[in-house]
């Protein structure tokens, strides 16, 4: 197959790394070659089979009115934009695109959400908090992994209040933790990213299994197919 990737920094690159090792062609377009999403016209993008989005907050919303009006096919990792998801989604159903978003594409993710309401169920009357880490160059707060967790929990247990808390240290790759305290003890439930490839592996499977087929999926959704 062949993908385009869009965005030439620590999770685009290794998304371009895990596609070549997987045996597939890959072209990477950065932000010089397409500001306000110029390079994403309608014969270029007919040349791919899938596009994967790792970019910003900002400009992953004019990636998508592009990809998406055009019909393709496309995986965005990239969060922090999720006050236009209502119009990405009707656009996309429109045109007929292929549309699948997520916001922690790892195994390591999935698995914590499922685990994460399992918790809320289980301690009902225990204040929840979520504390997420990440990296200084972080551009969006909380993250979406911390918000899709609180959405896990709040989904199981919904009268649950779950405060977020924000860091930003050094070169974090990630680092989630959900702590559940009553008056006679504590719960961790703790999830570490080791290195950013987890997140890398998860939207290359991702842009595989969407290539040829037309919706909207959120990765939660499909992610126990890949
Ligand atoms: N869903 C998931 O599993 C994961 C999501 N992310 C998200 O992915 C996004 C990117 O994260 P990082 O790679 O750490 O950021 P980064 O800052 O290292 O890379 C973003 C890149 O996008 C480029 N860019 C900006 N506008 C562009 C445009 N119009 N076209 C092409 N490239 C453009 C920038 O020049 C930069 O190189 C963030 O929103 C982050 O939260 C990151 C890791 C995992
Ligand atoms: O910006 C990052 O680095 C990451 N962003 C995603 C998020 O906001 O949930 C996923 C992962 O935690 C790394």
């Amino acid at each position: 197959m062949l993908f385009l990737v869009l965005g030439r920094g620590k999770t685009g690159s290794l998304v371009a790394d895990v596609a070549h090792e997987r045996g597939h062609g890959v072209r990477v377009v950065g932000e010089e070659e397409n500001r306000n999403a110029a390079a994403l016209t309608g014969p270029f993008l007919a040349g791919f089979d899938a596009v994967i989005d790792f970019t910003t907050p900002e400009s992953v919303v004019s990636n998508m009115r592009a990809c998406l009006a055009n019909g393709a096919h496309m995986v965005v990792g990239t969060t922090g934009w999720y006050q236009h998801l209502d119009d990405m989604r009707s656009l996309a159903a429109r045109r007929g695109a292929g549309f699948l978003y997520g916001t922690g594409f790892s195994i390591g993710v999935q698995a914590t959400l499922r685990v994460a309401k399992e918790l809320a169920k289980a301690a009902p009357h225990y204040r929840f908090t979520i504390t997420e880490t990440h990296h200084t160059d972080k551009k969006d707060a909380p993250s979406g992994t911390a918000l899709s967790l609180r959405q896990a929990l709040q989904a199981a247990n919904p009268s649950l209040q779950v405060e977020i808390v924000s860091k930003r240290e050094g070169d974090v790759a990630g680092l989630h933790v959900i702590e559940a305290v009553s008056e006679n003890d504590r719960i961790e439930l703790k999830l570490e990213a080791f290195s950013r490839r987890g997140f890398a592996d998860g939207a290359v499977r991702a842009a595989e299994w969407i290539v040829g087929k037309t919706g909207v999926w959120e990765f939660s959704t499909i992610a126990s197919e890949l």
